[in-house]
């Protein structure tokens, strides 16, 4: 793409203390693409999980607060947690750290730049953008569409930082106006209330996802006419999205969509309290992806043509944050050159080497990097362990 920003925004320093497999661990990475590897099990993921935690929300597992505390042999959590990455980028050097302190009071994630208190690791989308692509998402096409809602929060969250809070405060009112709905004594001014809110934040969600999902199929268009053909390794894809609320918003203005929708949701209320929850709304929406060239719904590709599609997405949102942000996201990719033929491989790294971003790999044998031959900053990682890899 020729709009593409050269500021990029590189991991050189990853620390973790008590982190998932850790105690304390360190990578200092250079220029080169990063490669992680090891046997399964021996940790890798959790150092990208570890760097994802740089980007807002609950990482690459969605795991819980609880979960990345490291647990010694007898299966006890260490009191807190840290991952600290030393970032170079636009400003400069700066200090990125995320975790639980020790024996703090409040057991809640605190993150900091510079040392200084920042309010979430949203602060951190100024210095750094993070995209990834884990063997997780394999099942996403045939998924429910709950998934796919997940994928998609997570484009929009790359390029939008306080998409997440959005969302979250959407699931709020939902849960809010659902318990209202199950108590059949709640004053229906409340409800006007709650549903008000509701349909504020729906509009919100929806008009974000809308705007991310229009600039991500504009960037594929546009990728294509730059000479991307239907032959290339990884093809492209139609988005779009599949709701209710979106269809009315590609139509009407925003104001007369959140009127709609609230009134819906007042002339819903015996439909939905008798079916326990709200069965309009953003909430539902799914994100339809099609392979372009076969023109075919994703989910009717071989197991390898949907692989291939993901990584085309991924390259593709990769592009679109690039775009839009000014910097290259780092990019990290669990497990997800072993699959991949050499043709395929090579067309990977070249992608990648055009993207311009940091990108951390992980696999399990070193031959499927053989093609990056000496710019790769290789790692070996063990249980609990990290080192530079030095067997050839
Ligand atoms: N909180 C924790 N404390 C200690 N160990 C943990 C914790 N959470 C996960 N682990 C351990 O980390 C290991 C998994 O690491 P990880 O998923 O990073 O492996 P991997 O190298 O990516 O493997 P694969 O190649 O199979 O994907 C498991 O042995 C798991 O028990």
């Amino acid at each position: 793409m020729s709009s593409l920003a050269t500021a990029t925004a590189r991991i050189v320093r990853l620390r973790l203390s008590d982190f998932r497999s850790y105690h304390q661990a360190e990578i200092r990475a250079g220029k080169g693409p990063v490669v992680l590897l090891g046997p399964n099990g021996a940790g890798k993921t959790n150092l990208l999980e570890a760097i994802s935690l740089l980007a807002p929300g609950r990482g690459l597992r969605r795991a819980s607060l609880d979960q990345f505390a490291a647990r010694g042999p007898q299966g006890v959590a260490a009191s807190g947690w840290a991952v600290a990455a030393m970032v170079e980028g636009a400003y400069g050097e700066v200090t990125l750290g995320t975790g639980v302190e020790a024996d703090g009071e409040a057991r809640t994630r605190r993150s900091r730049i510079d040392g200084e208190p920042a309010g979430s690791a949203a602060a951190f989308a100024a210095h750094v953008r993070v995209v990834w692509l884990t063997p997780d998402m394999d099942g996403l096409f045939l998924g429910p569409p709950s998934e796919r809602r997940r994928f998609l929060d997570r484009l929009v969250l790359a390029v939008d930082a306080e998409h997440g809070a959005r969302v979250n405060a959407l699931e709020r009112a939902l849960r809010a106006r659902n318990r209202l709905l199950e108590d059949l004594s709640t004053d229906p001014r409340y409800l006007d209330a709650v549903e008000q809110e509701l349909a504020a934040l729906a509009i919100a969600v929806a008009a974000a996802r809308m705007e991310t999902v229009r600039r991500l199929a504009a960037g594929i268009a546009q990728g294509r006419d730059e000479g991307g053909d239907d032959t290339s390794p990884f093809p492209w894809a139609t988005v779009a999205l599949e709701g209710e609320v979106e269809r009315a918003l590609a139509r009407e203005p925003a104001t007369l969509v959140e009127d709609q929708y609230r009134l819906a949701l007042r002339a819903a209320r015996p439909r939905d309290r008798a079916a326990g929850r709200t069965l309009e709304g953003p909430h539902l929406t799914d994100l339809l992806v099609g392979h372009g060239p076969k023109s075919i719904p994703a989910g009717q590709g071989s197991t390898g043509e949907q692989k291939a599609l993901l990584i085309g997405l991924a390259l593709a949102h990769a592009r679109l944050v690039t775009e839009m942000t000014g910097i290259a996201p780092v990019m990290l990719l669990d497990d997800v050159v072993a699959y991949l033929d050499p043709e395929r491989r090579a067309a990977l790294f070249a992608a990648l080497d055009a993207l311009g971003g940091q990108v951390w790999m992980t696999g399990a044998d070193p031959s499927a990097f053989a093609a990056l031959s000496g710019r790769a900053e290789r790692f070996a990682v063990t249980s609990g362990h990290v080192e530079r890899f030095t067997a050839d």
